[in-house]
């Protein structure tokens, strides 16, 4: 197959607008079949809106959505092959849970026995079998949720849209549910479109993420290219922590930049599409990716003095003030303390970089 047939959603140029307000900016992307797809902003970004255009509960001001080739702007919500799982789970308080999940199927048509056969068969996917003759009030939020889970999937739609749906549970449960949902997702083959500004949320589950900021798109990519190689500001500020530094690019050659920071020291890190020789712009470098030493390693080591150290369970956070440029916070894993040093603070050191781990932004 094509990876043209292999798209589920294609949304192409699509512009929301609220009067004069333009929520969503000529948005382009293709959400592949069996996906699980982030799509992850602040709030106000957008996301939902996106969301709810997919589902048809939002017309599209400008521009089409495709849903496996066929344009669905004309196709009303329950006549999409694509199910929403929301945040509030919105469970009808006084039916079963075997009922909740049947519901949905009995509204389609289905015979009332083929509904419960089938509703009872998603209970088992979600493991709450054993709960099916309670009603919502008499479970936990994690397995209501579950419930709801159960519920969106029992007519097998193509594609499952879940806005926030994790975002009323504590830490430790939201934790359990994010692997539960990757697991479903796998089980079922199902293509999930998941929303959320938890950016950890979306590096766990997501085979891709499309980052959002203001109505448009800021990178489109794997978590590990989200990650480790942050298209702008933006991006490299929303997911994770990361130092910045400001850099002005003296010469590229061979795929390496060569800056320099505002008071002449020299740095070298790969070089990026669309900044060229002249460029003034940001460098980030993830907290982990850096390390101590008391002499440099090597000519591009930064020198400065440590502040604090803080001790965080896995990891100790150290903070640096640099000769030339902002504090930078070096990271160093307990299980790394063999090979890493750590300075008590007061100390002059250097702060060096691991090769490949300084990134220069588009803006
Ligand atoms: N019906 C509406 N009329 C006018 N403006 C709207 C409407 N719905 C959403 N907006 C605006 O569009 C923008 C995007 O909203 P949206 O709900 O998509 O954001 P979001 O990224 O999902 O945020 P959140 O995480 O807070 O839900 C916001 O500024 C919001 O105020």
């Amino acid at each position: 197959m094509s990876d043209k047939e292999n798209i589920a959603i294609d949304v192409r140029d699509a512009v929301k607008r609220y009067g004069d307000f333009t929520a969503l900016k000529t948005i382009s992307l293709s959400i592949m079949d069996n996906e699980f797809f982030t799509l992850l902003g602040p709030s106000g970004c957008g996301k939902t809106t996106l969301l709810r255009m997919i589902a048809g509960f939002e017309d599209v001001t400008e521009g089409a959505i495709f849903l496996y080739g066929d344009e669905i702007e004309n196709l009303p919500p329950n006549k999409r092959p694509v199910n929403t799982v929301f945040q509030n789970y919105a469970l009808f308080p006084h039916m079963t849970i075997l009922d909740n999940v049947a519901f949905g199927l009995e509204m389609r048509g289905a015979s009332k026995s083929d509904a419960r056969t089938k509703a009872g068969e998603m209970l088992e996917l979600v493991q709450l079998s054993q709960f099916a003759a309670r009603k919502p009030s008499q479970l936990s939020g994690g397995q209501q949720q579950r419930v709801a889970l159960a519920r969106a999937l029992a007519p097998q739609p193509k594609v499952l849209l879940l806005d926030e749906p994790l975002s009323a549970l504590d830490l430790k449960l939201r934790k359990a549910m994010q692997l539960e949902l990757k697991h479903l997702q796998r089980e079922t083959g199902i293509t999930f479109i998941f929303v959320t500004h938890d950016q950890e949320e979306a590096l766990t589950m997501s085979d891709r993420i499309a980052v959002m900021s203001a109505g448009e798109m800021q990178q489109l990519g794997s978590p590990t290219d989200i990650y480790e190689r942050p298209h702008n500001m933006f991006v490299a500020d929303f997911i994770g922590e990361t130092n910045l530094l400001e850099v002005s690019v003296d010469g590229i050659a061979e795929g390496r930049a060569t800056c320099h920071l505002g008071g002449g020291h020299e740095l070298t890190c790969n070089a990026v599409d669309g900044i060229g020789v002249g460029s003034k712009v940001h460098m980030s470098i993830r907290p982990e990716r850096l390390y101590m030493s008391a002499e440099p390693m090597a000519s591009e080591g930064l020198h400065g003095r440590v502040k604090d150290n803080i001790f965080v369970g896995t990891d100790i956070t150290t903070i640096v003030q640099l000769d030339e440029g902002p504090d930078f916070v070096v990271r160093t894993s307990n299980s790394d303390r063999g090979n890493k040093r750590i300075f008590e603070p007061g100390t002059e050191m250097f702060v060096n970089m691991e090769r490949g781990a300084a990134r220069l932004l588009v803006d």
